[in-house]
C-alpha cells in the first residue's frame, strides 16, 4: 500500500499560488485536507492525481515519482473523485460504475469479465446505489448522484483513493453513511484515503491525520486532536471559538458575536 509525498510543489495561477507545498499523506490511513475556501485543497489533489501539472516540485507515491507511471498503471494505483459539477451523463448508473473498471480491461469496449461485473456489483451494493443501477444517472437526485460517483471510484479498486468533498449534496444521515463506507474501505482493504472535507468535526472523527491549508501553504499537519485547537481556528479560519473534545469528538463553540469575515482564512 502506498504513501503520498509532495516535495516543494509550486503553481502560479495568477491571483493564487501554491507555495512550495511539501507534505505527506500516510499509507493505509484516512487523511482529511481542511482549510478555507480557495486555500488550494482541490488544486493540490489535482496535482497529486496528475489532472494538473505543477510549475515546480514533485509528487511521489512511495518512492516513485508520479510522472514515471504509465497512464493505465497510474489509474490502477490512484483514483481521484473530483468535486461534482453538473454532469448530464446519458448513462445508467451501472454503466457509470462500470467505467471504474476500464483501466483493468484489455481493450476499451471489451465485454466485461465476470470478475469485473462482480466488482461493479460490490461497488453498487456497498454504496447503496444498487437500487438505482438501471436508472439514467441524470435522473438521480444530487445525493444519489454523489453516491453513484463514489461507487465508480470504488470500482476502480485502487490502493489510493482521493475524494474532493465526497459529502457534498448529502443530507446529514447520508454524509455519515458515506464516511462510514470510506472508513470500512480503509479498514477492510487498507486503502489509503485522502479527502477534502469542510466539516471539521467530521474531519476529526473520520480521519487519522489532518492536513490544513491556508493561502496555498500547509498551515498544519498531524493527528486531528493536535491540529484542531482554538489557536488553529483563529490562525486558519480567523474565528474565535473554543474546542472541547467529548469521547474523541470535537465540539466547536463559537464566541458570541463572532461573524464570518471574507472566508479566505484571514
Ligand atoms: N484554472 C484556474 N485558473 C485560475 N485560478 C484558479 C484555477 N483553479 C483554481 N483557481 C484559483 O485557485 C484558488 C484555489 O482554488 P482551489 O479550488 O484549489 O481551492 P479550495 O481550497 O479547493 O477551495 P474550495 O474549498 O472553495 O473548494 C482559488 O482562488 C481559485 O479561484
Amino acid at each position: 500500500m502506498k504513501a503520498i509525498q509532495t516535495k516543494n510543489i509550486g503553481l502560479d495561477l495568477g491571483r493564487f499560488q501554491l507555495q512550495s507545498v511539501s507534505t505527506a499523506f500516510p499509507a493505509e490511513k484516512i487523511t482529511a485536507i481542511i482549510g478555507p475556501n480557495g486555500s488550494g485543497k482541490s488544486t493540490l489533489l489535482k496535482i497529486i492525481s496528475r489532472l494538473l501539472a505543477a510549475d515546480a516540485g514533485e509528487v511521489f507515491i512511495d518512492d516513485m515519482n508520479v510522472k514515471m507511471f504509465r497512464t493505465k498503471e497510474f489509474a490502477k494505483t490512484l483514483t481521484m473523485l473530483p468535486q461534482s459539477k453538473e454532469l448530464l451523463l446519458q448513462l445508467t448508473v451501472r454503466e457509470l460504475v462500470s467505467y471504474g473498471r476500464s483501466p483493468h480491461q484489455k481493450r476499451f469496449g471489451y465485454k466485461m469479465a465476470a470478475a469485473d461485473e462482480e466488482i461493479v456489483n460490490w461497488a453498487l451494493e456497498i454504496t447503496g446505489t444498487v437500487k438505482h443501477a438501471d436508472r439514467m444517472y441524470h435522473t438521480l437526485s444530487g445525493g444519489e448522484q454523489q453516491k453513484a460517483r463514489i461507487a465508480m471510484s470504488l470500482a476502480q479498486k485502487t490502493d489510493i483513493l482521493l475524494l474532493d468533498e465526497p459529502t457534498t449534496f448529502l443530507d446529514i444521515a447520508h454524509q455519515f453513511d458515506v464516511l462510514e463506507i470510506l472508513r470500512e474501505i480503509n479498514q477492510q482493504y487498507r486503502v489509503t484515503i485522502v479527502m477534502v472535507l469542510h466539516d471539521l468535526q467530521q474531519a476529526v472523527k473520520y480521519s487519522d491525520y489532518l492536513v490544513a491549508m491556508k493561502k496555498g501553504n500547509i498551515a498544519a499537519a498531524g493527528v486531528p486532536e493536535d491540529v484542531l485547537t482554538s489557536a488553529f481556528l483563529k490562525n486558519v479560519y480567523d474565528i474565535d471559538a473554543k474546542v472541547k473534545y467529548e469521547d474523541g469528538y470535537p465540539l466547536i463553540i463559537p464566541a458570541i458575536g463572532n461573524v464570518a469575515k471574507d472566508g479566505t482564512g484571514g
